[in-house]
């Protein structure tokens, strides 16, 4: 369904390539995680599947079609058969629910009588019936992102992809979301979410591709993620913690990822939070102001979102 053949590209001559030689493939009906540290190469990723950009070096093929060969006059048809989904929801505030989700089908000349049909029963499918005449503003989080999930898939398209769908919703919001995006795999849409959150990742265990400074770095069938480095007691080092489990260390690469594994088994970013309180460790849930929060799991040149919070500093 996705083809990546050989794909580099750099946003500009100076700079290091976003993606790097990525090959891969993504079946028909498949749900894949695109998982990586921040600026590893996921949105990249998604944004050549929509032909944003063309590659500077190998092929991008979406539904059999080289995307490089689509004229641009083709390309809002092309991205029909493909449904978005982004971080931030982007709904329309002054449209209702019903007329958010409508639009998407008005602006590729639906007739009122489809419009009609499709409408109730996307949103009956993402658990919005009832709320049909609200406005945007009217909504939690999450039902703010189920509309916007109603709206990518109304036109019953062939591919979803998803960037960081549930990266401003809480856990419990968060599974709600997941749900139904598993659903709509399981309706026989192709799913490709990015994503740094490990607990959504684990949670569904389905086939993870890790991109690391844009190049791929491991492709596993029901995988798990640990997205950042274990949260340790402040006297305990990261370069011993690594050692003594035989993982990389981080120092030296600001990208490097490394495993926190008490029986094997990478942990969540919860069980991390427990561990360390359990240890004596500083860098607890609460402790975190919220812009922080949200970058929890993110590596920065200078060290984790968690080593800037102990400083008082901002990434
Ligand atoms: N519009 C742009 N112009 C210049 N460089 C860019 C642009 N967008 C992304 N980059 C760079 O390309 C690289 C990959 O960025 P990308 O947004 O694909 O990463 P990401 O994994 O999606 O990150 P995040 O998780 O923070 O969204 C980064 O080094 C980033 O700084």
């Amino acid at each position: 369904m996705i083809r990546f053949e050989n794909v580099s590209i750099a946003y500009d001559r100076k700079s290091k390539p976003a993606l790097d030689d990525v090959s891969l493939e993504v079946n028909r009906g498949e749900f894949v995680f695109l998982v990586g540290s921040s600026g590893s190469g996921k949105s990249t990723f998604l944004r050549l599947v929509l032909r944003e950009y063309k590659t500077e070096h190998g092929q991008v093929y979406v539904a059999g079609q080289n995307v490089a060969n689509v004229p641009s006059w083709r390309v809002p048809k092309f991205r029909r058969g493909i449904g978005i989904v982004f971080q931030d929801f982007r709904l329309i505030n002054t449209k209702t629910v019903f007329a958010n989700v409508a639009y998407a089908m008005q602006v590729i000349g639906k007739s009122r009588a489809a419009i009609r049909t499709e409408v109730p029963r996307v949103l009956e499918l993402v658990g919005l019936e009832g709320k049909e005449r609200r406005l945007p503003t009217e909504l939690s989080g999450g039902e703010q992102q189920r509309v916007a999930i109603a709206r990518a898939i109304v036109n019953q398209p062939g591919i979803l992809l998803a960037d960081e769908p549930t990266g401003n919703l809480d856990p419990t919001t968060s599974a709600g979301i997941m749900e139904i995006l598993d659903r709509i795999n399981q309706n026989g849409t192709t799913v490709v979410m990015a994503t740094h959150d490990d607990d959504i990742v684990n949670s569904m265990r389905k086939r993870v591709i890790e991109l690391r400074l844009g190049r791929v770095v491991r492709d596993e069938a029901r995988a798990q993620y640990t997205s950042m480095m274990p949260i340790v007691p402040a006297a305990a080092t990261v370069g011993a913690s690594a050692a003594s489990q035989g993982a990389p260390t981080a120092a030296g690469d600001p990208s490097a990822v490394v495993p926190s594994m008490d029986d094997g088994a990478p942990q969540t970013r919860r069980q991390r939070a427990v561990s360390a309180a359990a240890a004596g460790g500083t860098a607890g849930e609460e402790s975190m102001p919220p812009r922080l929060e949200r970058n929890r799991g993110r590596v920065y040149p200078g060290g984790t979102v968690e080593e800037f919070a102990r400083n008082g500093e901002q990434p």
